[in-house]
């Protein structure tokens, strides 16, 4: 199926299925979650385009980028394919700095520990400005070889010139919905991987006895399930996280199911009622809100805000735009990729672990790059 993405399609892999879409019948970019899902229902309903595919950004004020395509098609899960190179980086650009990004987590502990806030994620970027333009298919490739049991996604984003496309691999779905049944996995709480295999198993298991990491985590299943809880009959939330690996990181997870009320209920609906979950915002949301906007030296855009697809039933998969890079080819001059990776920051947070934790966050987009940094 990669093989017929071309710049400008919509792909979202799962460990199950790959939906790809091409064209733009008609694009929907109403902010009110329930007027949204209402519009973009109809338009399913009234046409007979089978699906509707996009992004919503990581602020809720912002436009939504939902497309209803021209053709979309549905495949089984993608298969590993040799690895291939993506192309070079003239120039590396962290923004902020290593130091910086240390400076603002410092300031952020001292706000929760001031009380004000219970949970805030902070992310940093890198700015590449690459040597030729980038290849998204071979990229798209790269990271679905890499990151089988991870959700692998282009999504075309509106664009005044030239082309912009957000490219990742996430582990983190936000929602699902078949029929009646919901699922949500929030994943937060994460430690880097190691290379020796008796480390890692210990990394791994370190994370799963860190208080610091599993009141990072309860915040996230809290609001999740919080967050569902209106729109289900049953809910079933573990009391106790499992462990879920990346290629780079070990994190947190919790696999949260429930029965919807009402038919009516669409998987857009629900992606825009927990969207930001405090995986990617914090808690409460306006104050960790205010806080990134105060500390962070850039607009997240689309990242970190949810990519899916949702079908004239209602039925859907929303993920987690994080793991991700926005791609911006202006009409004249080199291509840059952006790259964007954030860490939960709580009162017992240390800056330096999460200038690591935020390293290896970012390994999964440069490895699909062929990129040996050290972001
Ligand atoms: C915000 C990101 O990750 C989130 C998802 C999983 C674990 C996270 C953590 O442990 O900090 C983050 O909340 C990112 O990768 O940019």
């Amino acid at each position: 199926m990669i093989e017929d993405y071309r710049p400008g399609s919509f792909l979202l892999t799962s460990p199950r299925r790959a939906v790809l879409a091409t064209g733009e019948r008609q694009i929907v970019t109403e902010p009110d979650p329930d007027e949204l899902a209402k519009r973009v229902t109809k338009l399913l309903v009234d046409s007979d385009t089978p699906v509707a595919v996009g992004a919503l950004p990581f602020d809720t004020d912002a436009a939504p980028h939902i497309v209803l395509p021209e053709a979309a098609r549905w495949s089984g899960p993608l298969p590993a394919s040799p690895r291939e190179p993506v192309g070079a980086a003239v120039s590396v650009e962290p923004v902020p700095s290593r130091a910086g990004y240390a400076r603002a987590v410092a300031a952020a502990v001292d706000s929760l520990r001031a009380g004000e806030l219970r949970k805030v994620v902070l992310a940093r970027s890198l700015r590449l400005t690459m040597a030729a333009p980038v290849d998204v298919r071979t990229l798209l490739a790269n990271l679905v070889s890499d990151n089988a049991s991870g959700f692998t996604y282009a999504v075309d984003l509106p664009c005044a010139s030239g082309r912009r496309t957000l490219v990742g691999a996430t582990p983190e779905m936000l929602v699902s919905r078949t029929g009646m049944t919901v699922v949500a996995n929030p994943l937060a709480g994460s430690i880097p991987r190691e290379q020796d295999p008796e480390a890692d198993r210990a990394a791994g298991e370190s994370l799963l006895a860190s208080a610091k990491d599993r009141d990072e985590h309860r915040v996230v299943v809290e609001a999740v399930a919080e967050g569902l809880r209106p729109f289900c009959r049953t809910l079933a939330v573990p009391a106790e996280p499992s462990l879920v690996k990346t290629t780079a990181v070990w994190h947190l997870s919790t696999r949260i199911e429930g029965e919807l009320r009402d038919p009516g209920i669409t998987s857009l609906r629900l992606a825009s009622a927990l969207h930001p979950t405090p995986a990617v915002c914090g808690t409460p949301a306006a104050a960790a809100r205010s806080t990134i906007t105060a500390l962070e030296p850039f607009d997240r855009g689309f990242y970190a805000g949810a990519v899916g697809w949702c079908d004239a039933d209602g039925d859907g998969e929303w993920v987690v735009g994080i793991r991700c890079g926005e791609l911006t080819e202006p009409v004249t001059g080199p291509s840059t990729m952006t790259l964007y990776s954030g860490a939960g920051i709580m009162p017992a947070s240390v800056p330096e672990l999460e200038v690591t934790e935020t390293s290896a966050k970012f390994r999964t987009l440069l490895r699909a790059m062929g990129l040996h940094l050290d972001g």
